[in-house]
């Protein structure tokens, strides 16, 4: 049934099912890991030992889980004998396929109600309740909100130092169902671990988890860290547990040591129980790529030494990586816009080239340089941006301030005892924003309630802003921002409406009449980013009104739900334009995990404007194992690497664009001439410089948008 893999992969796949047991698959990168996965899953299912709903995948980015979601389907309809494809979807739609954090997220809910994972503005707004003396004698003086997270986190661990602050800060995430990614963990592996929960008839999915779940299969394990062990280990108890992954692409080191964590959960099954088995052929690179990515490992360099390395199934290519090193920044930029613009003139395709960068700021700057010769391109994200916009997170959270602090007053109306209150968190978030609304006054405004055991909320709506305590500052400021606030709460047609687009404009013009500061666009650029998230929230209102429970109200529906339902949008509908000709790739290289490109630039280097450092070497290794035919190393230095100039023409090598095409099942590529004529004509119309003598830095020439509109034009015929 497996007729179609190697040797290899079919041991994978025919290996039994035994419980109480570890197969650990280490798969080198383009080696058919998730290809391998998929058909074990089906193998495990069609056997008729294992149920759909018995299975469980787990992977740490919804990018890992979104690959395996969407290539699911193919590979079951390829397999497939006797099933109806409704009943194939059905098979698969009982699958259990998460993130960890997804899981754990699942699983607090049912036991708990409705959490949320603090983001970016949520650290801010605990900032503000954090008094100056907390910063002294302590580095950075001018702490960002990461600084800040690590501190806490540190002090909750030590349990010792500050205690008061985080007792305060733990208490009021506590109430408000604020919870970090650590504690999501804790809490969903005592629920499974809990005797409690067994009984109860309610925790159903929870009863399941621990009951019904028979294979585990974890995917990427080298994303895998120590945080994590609890849930895992918990989940893994008495069932088989499958682990895909190559330790050399662990990149996600700053979250914690891969090692130590594949140590614990290679403890889990010992001795017979624990197996190992080894993918080595790569299906996806050139040989000649292979052997320059295999140079930036230190340990596959010793391996290649003894000739044991991946077995690549391509011929050479003929053109080995294309590196170049820059001190100029546009330089690179346009050395990059000008290979862009010889590849589609050769045989090449927008959509064919991803561009890796290493952080999101340098995707940003190349994106919009690109952009501004006419040349799209589309982001990889690991979720759609408009959810990490934070702008739009804190719209979100001024919505859970109107819907929380409504339920506390209609509570409060019936005599129901109400504590915690649980609109605290989202309101200093609000507030926190406020021009003028200082740290120290919203300080005290909380001391004060907490004196008074009463809501933030309660207070400043209702307490006159003379009885304020004095050392309040821009009190008139608060409380307007309150009776604004309130006004929204009292319009029913705002909390209870079913029209999105109206949901939206009021929260929008609360916004804007009280001029919070982080919603002040810094460009044009930045207002159409935000313009187009707004666009993409409104998209989602619609879609939960949809799916809306009869008795519950829209924007409750959504603050219940966006996140899910985002993600499961994005799966269904890729940004539009993604797969088209006309649009190129760029992602940061974290994010290009687990993907594939014809043509990669991997821009190095470029830690702009700041100091030079080098690569991590498994997250160039990551980063150039990505790319199918053609590699560009910019600014990659790596001790491993060979710096030799390389061979820039390549639009005029036939060789390469015949290996190309045939590597890529489509039609033979013009001939060289007609290349270079097409690109001269270009340069003569547009831009005035011959190919020989490309002035790179000449940003007169370079800003010539109209020659780069015409290469998008080309790149689509
Ligand atoms: N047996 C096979 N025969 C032909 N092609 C294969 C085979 N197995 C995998 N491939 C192809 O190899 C490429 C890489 O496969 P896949 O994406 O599953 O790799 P991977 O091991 O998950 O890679 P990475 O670890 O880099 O994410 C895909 O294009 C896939 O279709």
């Amino acid at each position: 049934m497996a007729a179609d893999l190697t040797p290899s992969q079919s041991k994978v796949v025919d290996f039994p099912y035994l419980p109480n047991s570890t197969l650990k698959v280490v798969a080198g990168p383009g080696s058919g890991k998730t290809l391998t996965l998929l058909h074990k899953v089906y193998h495990l299912i069609e056997s008729g030992e294992i149920a759909p709903n018995e299975i469980l995948i787990l992977s740490l980015t919804n990018k890992a889980v979104d690959n395996v979601i969407t290539r699911l389907f193919d590979v079951f309809e390829q397999l497939n004998e006797k099933h109806t494809e409704e009943q194939l979807r059905e098979i698969i739609g009982d699958l259990e396929v998460h993130t960890v954090h997804g899981l754990a997220n699942r699983v607090v809910i049912e036991n708990e109600g409705i959490i949320n994972i603090i983001e970016e503005n949520g650290w801010r707004g605990l900032m503000k309740l954090v008094s100056e003396d907390f910063w002294k004698n302590k580095r950075p003086r001018m702490p960002s909100t990461k600084d800040f997270k690590k501190l806490f986190e540190q002090y909750k661990n030590q349990k010792t130092g500050t205690k008061d602050v985080v007792k305060k800060l733990t208490d009021i995430m506590q109430n408000c169902g604020v919870v970090t990614n650590e504690e999501l963990i804790d809490r969903a592996s005592r629920y499974l671990s809990s005797d409690l929960v067994s009984e109860s008839e309610t925790m159903q999915y929870t009863r399941e988890l621990k009951g019904k779940i028979k294979v585990v299969i974890i995917d990427e394990f080298q994303d895998l860290y120590p945080s994590l062990l609890p849930l895992l280990r918990r989940i893994s108890l008495g069932k088989q547990l499958i682990l895909f992954g190559d330790s050399n692409q662990s990149i996600y080191s700053f979250l914690g040591s891969n090692k130590e964590a594949m140590r614990a959960i290679e403890g889990i099954h010992t001795g017979q129980d624990f197996h190992v088995m080894h993918l080595h052929d790569n299906f996806r690179c050139t040989p000649e790529i292979m052997a320059a990515a295999t140079q930036v490992i230190p340990a596959k360099r010793k391996e290649m030494k003894d000739g044991e390395i991946e077995k690549v199934c391509k011929d050479k290519c003929g053109v080995k990586p294309i590196m170049e090193n820059f001190s100029n920044p546009l330089d690179e930029l346009e050395f990059v816009r000008d290979q862009i613009s010889q590849l589609v003139c050769a045989s090449a395709r927008l959509s064919d080239i991803a561009i890796l960068t290493r952080t999101n700021n340098q995707m940003q700057l190349i994106a919009d340089h690109l952009q501004s010769y006419g040349i799209n391109s589309h982001k990889l994200t690991a979720q759609p941006d408009w959810m990490t916009d934070t702008r739009i997170q804190f719209l979100i959270d001024l919505m859970k301030v109107i819907s929380l602090s409504h339920r506390e007053e209609s509570l409060e109306r019936k005599n129901s005892m109400n504590r915690p209150w649980k609109s605290d968190f989202s309101l200093i978030v609000t507030l926190g924003a406020l021009k003028g609304a200082t740290n120290q006054s919203i300080q005290i405004l909380y001391n004060e309630c907490l004196r008074r055991d009463t809501s933030l909320w309660r207070y400043i709506s209702s307490v006159p802003v003379s009885d304020w305590p004095t050392a309040v500052t821009n009190k008139r400021k608060i409380s307007n921002c309150a009776i604004e606030l309130q006004k929204l709460m009292n319009n029913g047609e705002f909390l209870y409406s079913d029209d999105p687009m109206h949901i939206l404009r009021e929260i929008c013009s609360f916004a804007h009449e009280m001029g919070f500061q982080m919603l002040q666009p810094t460009s044009d650029g930045d207002a159409e980013q935000f313009r187009q998230h707004l666009e993409d929230m409104y998209t989602i209102l619609k879609l939960c009104l949809t799916n809306r429970p009869n008795d519950m109200p829209l924007i409750e529906w959504f603050l219940h739900s966006h996140f899910e339902q985002s993600l499961s949008y994005y799966h269904q509908n890729p940004v539009p334009r993604a797969g088209s000709r006309d649009v190129l790739k760029i992602s940061t290289i974290h994010s290009s995990k687990g993907l594939e490109f014809p043509i990669v630039f991997l821009m190095g280097g470029l830690s702009w404007f700041q100091t030079f450092s080098q690569f991590e070497d498994n997250v160039l290794y990551v980063g150039m194992t990505r790319a199918k035919n053609l590699l560009y190393l910019l600014n990659t230095k790596h001790p491993g690497l060979d710096c030799e100039p390389t061979k820039r023409n390549i639009m005029a090598n036939e060789k390469f664009w015949r290996y190309y095409n045939t590597d890529l099942n489509r039609a033979t590529a013009a001939d060289s001439m007609s290349a270079i004529r097409r690109y001269d004509c270009l340069q003569r119309k547009y831009g005035g410089f011959s190919i020989n003598h490309r002035p790179f830095s000449t940003l007169s020439v370079a800003r010539n948008n109209k020659l780069i509109k015409l290469v998008a034009y080309i790149a689509r015929k």
